[in-house]
């Protein structure tokens, strides 16, 4: 089977957002427009094609972001519609790795939002060219020039409009494009029927302003556009378009659009902004990996004629097929029932059905080629971020990182059914969410979840009752401390004998210890000479200190960011095993705790809280008495912005504190930071907690 559409013809993007800017409607008309949907579901109804888990509609957001096809004007959209809360930045994350380009939609009343940032610095961190979408020109207050100053103010980007809007709120009637200066009229509020007129009069001169803008800007990315402006000449629409694309794609210039997906205006021209600005996957950079065999570099060019390599993105358990994983292919091509290599876990899987996703409902096709999104069923041991390869022509492509999670609580199953069945759930969760994950306490013997943020936590035991059907009680958030060593330990020593009758027990260890990097995690050594500790036993010395870690010498907490160097010990020719080497191992660290000014760490969180001028004082308080600092403070629009760090412990019920200061007039966004040394005093006092004593 041929492919349908070329590479050049194929476009991957992602939609994002601040929450309720309207990534969700804007998604919809695509598919409308595109022809995939017939119905118009609004969002706030709780019909929408998207949103198509139970709770999403329930709640109104969008949590998984979920890919789709749709097809414009001969070309293949794939489109991943990704959340907007900052508690699923990871889906946001993922996403972006996967994509070409993306749209960034804003409310035309408030521009650029906090959550809008966040997003914009991940999309630029990942390089990806992004059109901007203003929408909800339709709404009260909605201002089109303001929002595109906010893109200048508050990202700094390099953004000018490709299009002006006739009128605003209820009197927003049309769309000049600045391009071809032409306007386009909507006489009707299902944006079917639209007329290409000329510029109205009031408007030529505001349109031929910001024409000259737009031209000057192109320019300057441009020696010979630079050097046909200069000397006056005329520059076509080809060479105007053609500037903007090779702008856009060097992520230097983000041209701006306007409309109502509400009001069904506008999205239609979007669209060909996705098609004239953003990449297709032979515009991007090849990708890079890693060949497991020889470790060197390799490149996939995007091509079905190159070997098969593919990311997988996203694992979804669906209710009627069972597990998705969804991944994009950078290269080559790929059959239903063919074999192919996850060189992530060295492992062989067998895709069974490949699946195109419309949002609820799917497609299967028999081949997937290079540049595509899509799902394979079948697959057994992948996980998101895993390379899938053709089996002779292996590469690893560069991973995804994860955060790690900061806030946890114990859930405790109501029934024996509900334990038996939480188990399984637990498992299934975490291999869909990186960043989710399921321990058991060794001290309580209870269940502990951890995730990003209490919304992320809210929706998994949501999720585990009504997709799994486990009931649990869930008890109140806590904070994931850590633990590590502040001082080195040069001499550490572990000695496990047990001599009484028949085999006895022996390993005996010396082990330095130092701080590691924070972030850097743990690092082993292995500085033996001489074999006074025989080769077969040092991987059990690793994974003695490595479980031991689990539960740190403190409060129990994950002890992490630690150098050990191991570079002495005795054996005994008998009694030695893997066993006492373990255990020998991890009495050396315990050993080693006493001395190495051992801490708990706290999360750190940035937070921005957004307030009107006359509450900043408020504000300021709030900082100081939850132990934070302010970092900086600017004026936006008619509002203050604060920025500070705080640690999350004191971060809970945050929302509601605000709200009451302000009359709901303030906001604010949190995301994890760094982890920090938890002052001496509040240290005690979790030690205690644990029933440690805190010497
Ligand atoms: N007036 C107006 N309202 C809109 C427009 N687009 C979306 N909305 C409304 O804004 C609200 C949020 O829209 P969504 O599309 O769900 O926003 P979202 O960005 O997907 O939100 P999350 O998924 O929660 O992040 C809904 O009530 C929409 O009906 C628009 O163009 N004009």
């Amino acid at each position: 089977m041929a492919r349908e559409f070329s590479l050049e013809k194929t476009r991957n993007i992602g939609i994002m957002a601040h929450i309720d800017a309207g990534k969700t409607t804007t998604t919809e008309r695509i598919l409308y427009y595109t022809g995939k949907i017939h119905k118009i579901g609004e969002t706030h109804d709780g019909a929408s094609q998207m949103d198509w888990m139970e709770q999403e509609q329930e709640r109104g957001i969008t949590i998984t972001s979920a890919a789709t096809t749709a097809q414009w004007k001969g070309y293949r959209v794939n489109i991943i519609d990704t959340p907007g809360h900052v508690d699923f930045t990871v889906e946001v994350e993922r996403s972006l790795r996967v994509l070409d380009g993306a749209v960034t939609v804003l409310d035309a009343q408030s521009g650029v939002e906090p959550q809008t940032e966040t997003v914009w610095r991940q999309a630029t961190t990942y390089g990806v060219p992004r059109i901007v979408f203003i929408n909800k020109m339709d709404k009260i207050g909605a201002d089109f020039l303001y929002s595109v100053s906010t893109l200048h103010d508050r990202l700094q980007a390099n953004a000018h409009p490709v299009q002006l809007p006739i009128g605003a709120e209820d009197n927003f009637t049309g769309i000049i494009d600045l391009i071809k200066m032409k306007a386009e009229i909507y006489t009707n509020d299902l944006g079917t029927d639209i007329r290409e007129e000329d510029i109205p009069a009031e408007y030529q001169e505001l349109a031929e302003e910001w024409r000259e803008k737009l031209i000057e800007a192109v320019a300057e990315t441009d020696e010979d556009l630079t050097m046909k402006y200069l000397e006056g000449e005329e520059i076509t629409e080809e060479e105007l378009i053609a500037g903007i694309r090779k702008a856009t794609l060097a992520v230097e210039f983000y041209p701006v659009f306007c409309g109502s997906a509400f009001k069904n205006k506008g999205v239609q021209l979007m669209l060909d902004g996705v098609l004239d600005y953003l990449p297709a996957p032979t515009d991007i950079p090849p990708i890079k990996g890693i060949d497991p065999d020889t470790d060197e570099e390799v490149v996939r060019e995007s091509s079905d004629d190159a070997p098969f390599s593919a990311l997988a993105f996203k694992v979804m358990t669906d209710p009627f097929v069972g597990r998705l994983t969804f991944f994009r292919v950078y290269s080559g091509v790929l059959s239903s029932g063919s074999y192919v290599r996850n060189a992530s876990k060295g492992k062989r899987e067998r895709v069974g059905r490949i699946l195109q996703m419309h949002a609820n409902s799917r497609q299967e096709i028999s081949e997937v080629y290079a540049g595509d999104i899509a799902a394979a069923v079948g697959l057994k041991d992948t996980s998101t971020g895993d390379t899938l390869c053709d089996e002779k022509n292996m590469v690893i492509l560069e991973s995804m990182e994860f955060p790690e999670p900061v806030i946890e609580v114990a859930i405790e199953p109501k029934s024996k059914a509900d334990q038996d069945k939480m188990g399984i759930a637990l498992q299934k969760l975490s291999e869909e969410d990186p960043t989710f994950r399921a321990s058991s306490n060794q001290e309580t013997g209870e269940t502990i979840i951890a995730g990003m943020g209490e919304l992320h936590l809210d929706v998994l035991v949501d999720r585990m009752r009504r997709e799994f059907k486990v009931e649990a009680n869930v008890g109140a958030p806590q904070v994931s401390y850590r633990e590590t060593f502040r001082a080195p330990v040069t001499q550490a020593e572990g000695k496990f004998v047990r001599q009484s009758g028949g085999k006895g027990q022996y390993g005996h260890v010396w082990i330095e210890f130092t701080p590691n990097e924070e972030g850097a995690g743990f690092a082993f050594e292995n500085a033996i000479v001489g074999g006074v500790v025989p080769r077969e036993y040092i991987p059990a010395v690793e994974a003695g200190l490595k479980d031991s870690m689990e539960n740190g010498v403190l409060a129990g907490y994950p002890l992490v960011d630690i150098k050990a160097k191991l570079y002495d010990g005795s054996y005994h020719d008998v009694d030695s095993s893997e066993t006492a080497f373990r255990v020998a191992a991890s009495m050396a660290l315990r050993a080693a705790a006493k001395k190495a000014n051992p801490v708990i760490l706290e999360p750190v969180m940035a937070i921005e809280v957004v307030v009107p001028e006359e509450y900043l004082g408020d504000i300021m308080g709030h900082v100081t008495a939850r132990r934070g600092r302010v970092e900086g403070m600017e004026a936006r629009g008619n509002s203050q912005v604060v920025k500070a760090m705080v640690p999350l412990a004191e971060m809970f019920g945050y929302a509601t504190t605000l709200r009451s200061a302000t009359q709901g007039r303030g906001v604010f966004t949190m995301t994890f930071d760094h982890y920090e040394d938890v002052p001496k005093s509040i240290q005690e006092d979790i030690i205690k907690k644990h029933g440690g004593s805190a010497n």
